[in-house]
């Protein structure tokens, strides 16, 4: 092991940041397990009422309403703009999957 690598590993400053980039990691992974069990009963409804999986203009509404809520918290719009949509993609598979069954 090199010297930076020893002093990264013991480095209390980066530990301390650290530990507070855990607490929102795991946060972020807790947000998305809500959403996703959420989105799953969405899922489940659109198929028994036969609407279809994707709403774009209902994900054009709230691109647009995240992209302004970035912009005053001091986050790139394009980068919350990317990251929903990731997760869109992602829900409108499991809502095609929903409707097959
Ligand atoms: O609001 C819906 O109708 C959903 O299915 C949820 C959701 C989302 O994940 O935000 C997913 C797919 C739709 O295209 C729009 C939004």
């Amino acid at each position: 092991m090199s010297n930076s690598d020893e002093n990264r590993d013991t480095d209390p400053q980066l530990a301390k940041f650290r530990r507070s980039i855990d607490n929102i990691d795991a946060a972020l992974i807790h947000m998305l397990a809500e959403r996703f069990q959420i989105t799953q009963a969405v899922g489940e409804y659109k198929a028994k009422v036969t609407l279809p999986p994707a709403d774009p203009d209902r994900e054009a509404r709230q691109i647009a309403r995240l992209r302004k809520l970035a912009e005053e918290a001091q986050l790139d719009p394009e980068f919350s703009e990317k990251f929903l949509r990731f997760i869109i993609k992602e829900v409108i598979r499991h809502h095609e999957k929903a409707r097959e069954q």
